[in-house]
């Protein structure tokens, strides 16, 4: 089980003062720096310059901190990947990623630190497994804009068994996986909905693209106050039937066996590390 809180994850461009500053005072749980896509390509060289000096100002707490790159094939991916390896941050977030021999060669630049996948690629979901499996790897991130554009698709109904096997790879490999962008970001609705279609799916949080959705992500990815309750009371009903001789216990007309335990350990494991996070 992943101890860090990842329900909501903020990219913030890498080249804005005013943005990576913000970010300093935001109950975000994750921050994904950015020197990709939120980056125009005249202000990429520069921008690793103001995201050094932020990071080495600090302030960003307990929160992740992770730096998206450009990918190693770009005029920029290679001396992002030896800048990012001086900076100070949790973890190098690698986009389009492909298959393995990406992760390898983004390895041999940054040898310390986790990289973290963005599954944006056709052929990435269809090497999801193998790409979550190798060591270095932490984390996925979906990156629903590019798969759609390479699909050819429209609508997140037609990126679901993409969706899905990447989220079946993380779980296999034990790594975080972390849900796509929700375009619309003044529409809390529709991201609500988002986000709780995605934590039903199994994944860890959304990502995000503007502090206004923050609060609907960790509401969403948290465990509300009835699943906390409801986790002490199968525990409790579960301890007590156990100590009656008995493998079962009957909790709101539910059955509660052993697996069920370990699901209400985790969330009230989850609720700890969220409340220890937001206490920092
Ligand atoms: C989407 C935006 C362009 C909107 O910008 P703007 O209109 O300026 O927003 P606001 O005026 O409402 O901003 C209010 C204040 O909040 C700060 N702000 C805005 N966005 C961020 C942010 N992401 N992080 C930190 N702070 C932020 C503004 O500075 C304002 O502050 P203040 O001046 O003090 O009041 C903009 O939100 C934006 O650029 N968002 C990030 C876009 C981005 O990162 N895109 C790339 C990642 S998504 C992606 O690549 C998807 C993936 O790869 C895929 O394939 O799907
Ligand atoms: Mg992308």
């Amino acid at each position: 089980m992943h101890t860090r809180p990842t329900r909501s994850a903020l990219y913030i461009p890498g080249s804005k003062d005013r943005a990576l500053d913000k970010a300093r005072g935001l109950p975000v749980d994750v921050i994904l720096f950015d020197l990709e896509d939120a980056v125009a390509p005249d202000a990429k060289i520069a921008a690793r310059d103001t995201l050094f000096a932020a990071l080495a100002g600090g302030g960003y707490g307990p929160r992740q901190r992770i730096v998206r790159i450009n990918a190693l094939d770009t005029e920029w991916g290679r001396a992002d990947a030896a800048a990012v390896a001086a900076m100070d941050c949790d973890a190098i977030l690698l986009p389009k990623v492909n298959s393995t021999a990406d992760v390898d060669a983004l390895a041999a630049f940054v040898p310390d630190l986790p990289i973290w996948a963005m599954m944006e690629t056709p052929q990435g979901v269809l090497n999801a497994a193998s790409i979550a499996a190798h060591p270095r790897i932490a984390g996925f991130v979906l990156g629903t804009n590019d798969l759609a554009k390479d699909m050819g698709s429209r609508g997140r109904p037609a990126l679901m068994m993409a969706l899905q096997m990447c989220l079946l790879a993380a779980k296999a490999a034990g790594v975080v996986a972390l849900d796509g962008v929700y375009n619309a970001f003044q529409d809390d609705e529709g991201l609500r909905a988002e986000c709780v279609e995605g934590r039903d799916l199994g994944f860890d949080g959304k990502t995000l693209i503007h502090p206004a959705q923050i609060a609907i992500a960790n509401a969403a990815f948290g465990p509300s106050a009835e699943e906390i309750a409801l986790a002490h009371r199968q525990i409790a009903a579960f301890a007590e039937a156990q100590a009656q001789g008995q493998g079962v216990a009957v909790v709101d007309g539910k059955i509660v066996e052993n697996l069920h335990i370990v699901t209400a350990k985790a969330t009230l494991a989850k609720a700890e590390a969220i409340a220890a996070l937001e206490s920092a």
